[in-house]
């Protein structure tokens, strides 16, 4: 080979050495980079190779404790009969409201440990509207409770609040042609603070959870900061109307129950003809605006969510919450027919199924069973319908003669009956004097 050619051959030797030693570094940097990001990122093997398993089903009992904090307007009616239905197949106590508080406990009062019937204590569940009080519900509840809320996008949440109350709030009677254009436009020209059911026009979510409604997110920053930081510390799942399907995947995981038990059916809907079909963006920013603490609460939790999702690992959520779609049309078919429809009120023969319509024009559908009942499981299906006010009564009796029936065994002598007898009551604690909120 003549001399030129050997050199240009080294030459070109080491120019592919060279680049083989870059490409090696360049791909030893980006492999550091990645695992160097995993530990902050958790990043898993899932997220690296997506068919990966999912952790699989159970490892722990399922966790019979939970107070939910039904919020307004917030799909918490499907929540609650979630836990309705978990509570009665597992024989939990749940807490409900004596006669004097309605269905509600008592609200929009504070909570009170009083306000619950006494046939339904001690519970371990609890489920419906009340305004949060967490010294009081600690008193009322085992140790280790775990406490869950939700929360909706503050304009979707106050358009519905809005129309299902159009006729009840003073604040939303006042206005001219119950236009929410109007109310909106020029709140304070309607709202008066002190009136009742004022709380239902404004940052009703902050209400809700026991803040003060009237304080300004936009002027007193430091009063949200410290509302979002006390429900930190007491809610262990903050779950959004919106992404409701992965909410029930955290929650269901969270209490290690299985997917079957929280299937649903959408409660508590509003007609077609009672909703607006889009809010425009306008009106959304005015009634975010109209609403900053609610709209604070919502951005503060939203992100907190998709960081858990995040955690829990986003592939296998979306893939459960799949699987719990999947399953749930499979039970609508079977309980309600091939083609199931959400009915106004008065096409619902089943008078159990009749959902509570309020004063105006707002209809609220649900299901009704068809003429050929569903065969075995028709119970859970007639359950899976039932609208807040009917199941809470039927609960209520339900546990009322669990109660007498435990009395009268213990009066007939421990060991009179096949059941252990109750445990008494528990004493309510003395409530710890707490500096209120607002
Ligand atoms: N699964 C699911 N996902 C998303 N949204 C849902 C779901 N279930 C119920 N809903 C909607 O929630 C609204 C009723 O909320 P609540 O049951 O909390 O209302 S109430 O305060 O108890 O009266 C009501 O909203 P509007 O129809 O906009 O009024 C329901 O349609």
């Amino acid at each position: 080979m003549p001399p030129v050619l050997a050199r240009l051959q080294q030459a070109a030797k080491m120019v592919m050495t060279r680049k083989k030693v870059v490409l090696l570094l360049l791909l030893g940097g980006m492999l550091s980079l990645l695992l160097h990001q995993g530990s902050q990122l958790s990043w898993s093997p899932r997220l690296l190779f997506p068919g990966a398993p999912c952790p699989a089903g159970r490892t722990r009992p399922k966790h019979t404790a939970v107070a939910f904090v039904k919020t307004h307007k917030t799909a918490g009616t499907t929540v609650q009969n979630i836990l309705f239905r978990f509570a009665e197949r597992h024989n939990v106590t749940l807490a409900l409201p004596r006669p004097s508080c309605e269905h509600q406990f008592c609200y929009p009062r504070d909570f009170s440990a009083r306000f619950v019937h006494p046939a339904t204590r001690p519970p371990r569940m609890l489920a419906s509207h009340l305004r949060f009080n967490r010294a009081e519900l600690r008193r009322l509840l085992p140790n280790d409770t775990v406490y869950v809320t939700i929360l909706r996008e503050p304009a979707a949440m106050f358009e519905s609040l809005f129309s299902y109350y159009n006729r009840h709030c003073p604040a939303f009677v006042r206005v001219p042609n119950g236009s929410l254009e109007a109310f909106l436009r020029a709140p304070r020209a309607y709202y008066r603070p002190d009136e009742r059911y004022a709380m239902y026009a404004h940052n009703t979510l902050a209400y809700d959870l026991g803040g003060d409604n009237e304080r300004s997110a936009l002027d007193e920053p430091a009063y949200l900061a410290g509302l979002i930081r006390d429900l930190e510390a007491a809610f262990s799942l903050v779950m959004i109307a919106e992404y409701f399907d992965e909410s029930l995947v955290l929650l269901r995981r969270l209490l290690a129950w299985d997917l079957e038990d929280v299937l649903y059916v959408k409660l508590n809907v509003r007609s077609a003809s009672s909703r607006l079909a889009a809010l425009p963006e306008g009106l959304a920013r005015a009634a975010r605006r109209w609403n900053g603490l609610d709209a604070g609460l919502y951005e503060h939790f939203n992100a907190s969510f998709w960081r858990r999702v995040a955690r829990a690992g986003r592939e296998c959520v979306q893939r459960e919450a799949r699987q719990l779609r999947e399953a749930r049309e499979r039970l609508l078919h079977r309980c309600f027919g091939p083609r199931p429809r959400l009915r106004p009120a008065a096409e619902i023969r089943n008078k159990q199924l009749q959902p509570w319509q309020p004063l105006g024009n707002v209809g609220i559908v649900g299901y009704d069973l068809p003429s050929r009942p569903p065969g075995p499981g028709g119970d859970e299906c007639l359950k899976l319908a039932m609208p807040e006010v009917q199941y809470s009564s039927y609960l209520l009796h339900k546990q009322k003669l669990r109660a007498s029936a435990w009395a009268e065994r213990g009066r007939a002598g421990a060991g009179a009956g096949d059941r252990p007898p109750p445990p008494p009551p528990r004493p309510i604690r003395a409530l710890p004097r707490l500096a209120r909120r607002g």
